[in-house]
């Protein structure tokens, strides 16, 4: 049996840590000894096959600044997706919480989106697209520590509400123009949804478009309007976002280059 196949019965379920797209996701227990978070699946929730098909690939991609699959149970239904637990949950609400405290020294905001970049090249190198990368589906773990979580798991949802770009559930505030007019998602997109996670990092886990309605935002976007400098972002960053909102895909910067450019910012330990 391949390591990334988990039994149940390794598996011991301790206390919910909140419930996302497939169903209740708990912290639990590997072999008695590793914290784990484990995805208990709804039923109807997920294409399964497809994923099982998938998740040994996805074991397979491993980084510091990546949520880690340690793997499956799919012996028994529900399957339970199991991964590495992050202490401080999501990015948004890490930032909507204690971003007062990350504010005053702006260099932590630079650093998490940093980390956020470093995993996204990663995927970028490995020709892996998320689909769906916002401050959400980001985690934090001790020491400030962020990783991009649910990478590719876009791709087996069932509910249309979620995967159609006219549904409820459709992410349109990080879709690019070409998501939004073709579902065209590429690692340019990925990019594009990375400016938001920036723009939302440094407005301290802000919705992107405030009190915009769903049209207005695909108006906005379609004719090239962009969300403006939060007060607290340096010009140099700012600058890096609006490269990522480029509406040609072609032009917009890689995860590599964009990764570079914070590196600089970081070196000159920039003061406006
Ligand atoms: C690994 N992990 C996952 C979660 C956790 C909890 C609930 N829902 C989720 N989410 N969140 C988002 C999500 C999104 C998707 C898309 C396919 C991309 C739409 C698919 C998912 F399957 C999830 C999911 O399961 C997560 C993210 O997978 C929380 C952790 N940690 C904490 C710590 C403290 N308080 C709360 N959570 C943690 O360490």
């Amino acid at each position: 049996q391949d390591k990334w196949e988990i039994q149940s019965t390794e598996l011991t379920l301790m206390k919910p840590l909140g419930s996302g797209q497939f169903g209740v996701v708990r912290l639990g227990k590997l072999q008695g000894r590793t914290l784990v978070a484990v995805k208990t699946m709804r039923e109807g929730s997920m294409c399964e096959d497809d994923f099982i098909q998938e998740a040994k690939t996805m074991t397979k991609l491993q980084h510091p600044n990546q949520v880690q699959l340690y793997g499956v149970s799919f012996k028994d239904r529900p399957i339970q997706i199991v991964t590495e637990y992050m202490c401080n949950g999501n990015l948004s609400s890490y930032l909507r919480s204690k971003g007062r405290e990350l504010a005053d020294d702006r260099s932590p905001l630079v650093d998490m989106c940093h980390q956020v970049c470093c995993g996204m090249e990663y995927l970028e190198r490995n020709k892996f697209i998320h689909r769906d990368l916002a401050a959400r589906n980001c985690l934090v773990g001790e020491h400030n520590i962020v990783k991009v979580s649910d990478f590719g798991l876009a791709r087996y949802v069932l509910d249309d509400e979620y995967t159609s770009s006219t549904g409820s559930k459709f992410p349109i505030k990080w879709a690019s123009p070409e998501v939004l007019e073709f579902s065209r998602f590429s690692s340019k997109s990925d990019i594009w949804a990375f400016g938001i996670l920036m723009w939302e990092v440094f407005t301290l886990g802000k919705t992107p478009y405030p009190n915009l309605n769903t049209t207005d935002v695909v108006r906005q976007v379609t004719h090239g309007k962009h969300l403006d400098r939060p007060q607290r972002c340096p010009h140099a960053v700012y600058r890096i976002m609006k490269q990522c909102w480029e509406k040609d895909p072609l032009r917009r910067p890689t995860f590599k280059e964009v990764q570079v450019q914070i590196e600089d910012i970081q070196e000159k330990d920039y003061c406006e």
